[in-house]
């Protein structure tokens, strides 16, 4: 068994301890991650908001594996990132974890059913169920019929949404999401929402970066960072039902 499949029930989704990351920029160091202490429970649903700069897109690359850490530990899913190969790295995000970026990436070659099903595929679903779950998730987003479409024929939103729905291919049972509303109009982003909200029901943890409250107050929580650092960490009155907190967002 790879260390990425250590199966530790009770531990934390997302650990981090005193977490810091320098970027180095033309002979600069760029103080990003300043010394930052996480802890999110399975199943939470966590905002990050803060001003352009803050850190918040550095804190999910290094919670996603993608780039190290300068100094402190990460664990995701119990396996502290820092013991694990790349080759694990890589494991433990085909199998479990779901990445949105601001910059999409999405295969200019490949169809946005494929660009869509491929996650499903790699972490091991059979072509029809890989089927099934995109023609969920691009229902859900409202895309059925630009499956066929190359992702370079697409608007920004709607490459955006695209990225977001080949990252719930896999099911991951963690969602990084850098603003995945970002270019998106009130009705996408009442869809993206409807979407997070039925994901974070079925007991996935979400982790997305946003400037955007209305999004934000689907979370369970929220954390502002400044200067790369946590200076607020609060519950939110998590929603009722889903309907309410739609209806937050189709109310503006
Ligand atoms: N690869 C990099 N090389 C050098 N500096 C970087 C790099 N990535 C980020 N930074 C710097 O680190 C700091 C934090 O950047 P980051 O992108 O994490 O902030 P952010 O809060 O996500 O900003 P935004 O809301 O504008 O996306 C900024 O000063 C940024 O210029």
């Amino acid at each position: 068994m790879s260390p990425a499949e250590k199966p530790e029930p009770d531990a934390a989704m997302i650990r981090t301890k005193d977490l810091v990351k320098v970027h180095h920029s033309d002979g600069t160091d760029v103080h990003a991650i300043r010394g930052i202490d996480l802890r999110v429970r399975p199943g939470e649903f966590v905002a990050v908001m803060g001003p352009s700069g803050s850190g918040k897109s550095t804190v999910l690359h290094l919670l996603a594996g993608l780039v190290p850490a300068t100094s402190g530990e990460i664990w995701v899913r119990g396996n502290r990132l820092s013991d694990l190969s790349e080759a694990d790295r890589a494991v433990l995000r085909r199998r479990h974890i779901g990445v949105v970026f601001q910059f999409f990436n999405l295969i200019s070659n490949m169809s946005v059913a494929d660009n869509v099903e491929l996650p499903a595929l790699l972490a091991g679903a059979n072509p029809k169920q890989a089927r099934e779950r995109r023609e969920y998730l691009l229902e859900e987003l409202g895309l059925s019929d630009r499956a066929d479409a190359s992702p370079a024929r697409l608007s920004g939103g709607q490459q955006q949404r695209v990225a977001l729905a080949r990252a719930l291919s896999n099911e991951p049972s963690l969602l990084l999401a850098d603003e995945p509303t970002g270019n998106l109009d009130s009705t996408n982003t009442r869809d993206v929402v409807r979407l997070l909200e039925q994901v974070h029901d079925q007991g996935q943890t979400i982790l997305l970066v946003t400037h955007d409250a209305r999004v934000a107050s689907s979370a369970d929580r929220v954390i502002s960072l400044f200067d790369g650092m946590i200076v607020d960490d609060a519950d939110v009155r998590p929603p009722t039902d889903s309907k309410n907190a739609i209806g937050s967002i189709l109310d503006l």
